[in-house]
């Protein structure tokens, strides 16, 4: 993915006068959506904040008035419940010494006011975007709202720049001045080995619970890639798709027939496929304790919440031969520590393996962490994009990014 006819935030910061950024209102779309705890609320890693704060800080300094905004889960029409930014807006009141205020909606008024009486120091966080339908719909009038809310469009969101949504494809596009933020560009910058002629043999992990939205890359990944291992609720529609009896687990039934053509490709092609030979399974998430069982033989009432022994021996063989890897989406419900050691075994082969590795995802990136500093130490490259990273390898271009080229200029 080349950066060719897209300006740099650093050039925009760097111009004086009128082409600077100094008295500016500067929309900076960051991926704010980091992984909550389920019970608390609270967030259990902030790296996604963390890395958006080079990009902040290089915009304050420049002397803008900075408004961030970013999506937080998926939240179901008319519910907010527990996906407010606001705690995202603490964190990085904490790390940074800003002053975070947010209005309550991302649109409208009450952003404006904020917006109005930004003093030196103090930052604007608007609400989820998602709180609006039209956000996921790329609606343009949503956009001209934002738009109007500033005058310079900075994207700094990498984890989101494979969808096609308002504040990623629509906005920028109505706005004459739009540059890319140092967190994408360092990930563009990284990712780029994992798809200008990467080292063979080349091993793709994927797992996690996003298996509608990534399935398809998966199918894309068989031009790309020598050796798949498939694990997490990923896995078990494969498995279910080979005709086993995954009994209780999460299965996305209308794609068995996807999950069957993937398998046959990869036969043809001569892809190896590793699919889980065992796994933990459970009478429901919320058990603390799992049991070993054969993918062949489910017990009745459990469902497969993570890879079993012979599984990461398995992976980890493919692991350790490679001279490239890309690892997305955890092997289980690593959050509950009965079902993490699939997902922090895997973490601990890549980190110690001798090949380029890369691991992408929000949830996969705080799963290494979680693993240990040292662990997390042995990776080339934590990318905060699990579905753009995906995409990016896969070959397609990224709505967010091609947005930004001087070309794509709407009015
Ligand atoms: N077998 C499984 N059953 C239920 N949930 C799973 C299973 N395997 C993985 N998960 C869940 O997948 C989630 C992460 O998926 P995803 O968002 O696709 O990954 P990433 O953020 O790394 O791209 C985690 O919250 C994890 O608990
Ligand atoms: O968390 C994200 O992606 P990831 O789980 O693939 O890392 C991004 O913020 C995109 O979120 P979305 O998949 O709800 O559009
Ligand atoms: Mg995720």
């Amino acid at each position: 993915m080349k950066l060719t006819g897209i300006r740099s935030v650093e050039d925009l910061a760097a111009a004086g006068g009128a082409a600077g950024l100094s008295g500016k209102r500067v929309f900076i779309r960051v991926d704010f959506n980091v992984p909550l705890d389920k019970k608390t609320g609270k967030i259990t890693d902030d790296s996604r904040i963390r890395e958006a704060i080079p990009t902040i800080k290089l915009v304050m300094e420049a002397g803008a008035k900075v408004i961030l905004a970013s999506h937080l889960g998926r939240p179901k029409p008319g519910k907010t419940e527990g996906l407010s930014l606001e705690p995202c807006g603490g964190r990085l009141s904490e790390l940074t010494g800003y002053e975070v205020h947010l209005p309550d909606d991302c649109v409208g008024d009450s952003p404006k006011k904020v917006i109005y009486d930004l003093r030196a120091g103090q930052i604007c966080l608007l609400e989820n975007l998602r709180f609006h339908e039209e956000e996921e719909k790329d609606d343009e009038g949503f956009a001209r709202q934002l738009a109007e809310l500033c005058d310079v469009y900075v994207d700094d969101a990498f984890g989101a720049v494979h969808r096609a949504h308002a504040s990623v494809h629509a906005l920028p596009r109505l706005m004459r001045e739009r540059a890319a933020g140092l967190l994408l560009q360092k990930e563009l910058k990284a990712l780029t080995r994992l798809v200008d002629r990467p080292e063979k043999p080349y091993v793709a992990v994927l797992g996690g619970a996003k298996v509608s939205d990534k399935i398809d890359v998966v199918e894309a990944l068989l031009n790309v890639v020598d050796t798949l291992c498939i694990g997490g609720a990923m896995a078990n529609t494969f498995l279910a798709a080979q005709g086993k009896n995954l009994q209780k687990s999460r299965i996305e039934e209308d794609k068995l027939p996807l999950a069957r053509t993937i398998m046959s490709k990869a036969r043809d092609r001569g892809i190896q496929l590793l699919l889980p030979v065992d796994a933990v399974v459970a009478s429901s998430i919320d058990a603390t304790q799992g049991e070993p069982a054969s993918v062949d033989a489910i017990p009745e009432g459990t469902m497969a919440l993570d890879i079993g022994p012979r599984s990461i021996e398995q992976f980890g063989q493919a692991i350790e031969r490679a001279k490239t890897v890309f690892w997305n989406g955890p092997m289980g419900l690593f959050e509950t520590p009965a079902f993490s050691k699939g997902t922090f075994d895997v973490a601990r082969i890549m980190s110690g393996a001798s090949g380029f590795t890369v691991v992408g995802g929000g949830d996969s990136a705080a799963a290494v962490k979680q693993a240990g500093e040292q662990i997390a130490k042995g990776f080339d490259h934590i990318s905060t994009g699990g579905g753009a990273s995906l995409e990016l390898i896969e070959g397609k271009r990224l709505p967010g990014v091609e947005a930004l080229r001087s070309a794509e200029v709407s009015e």
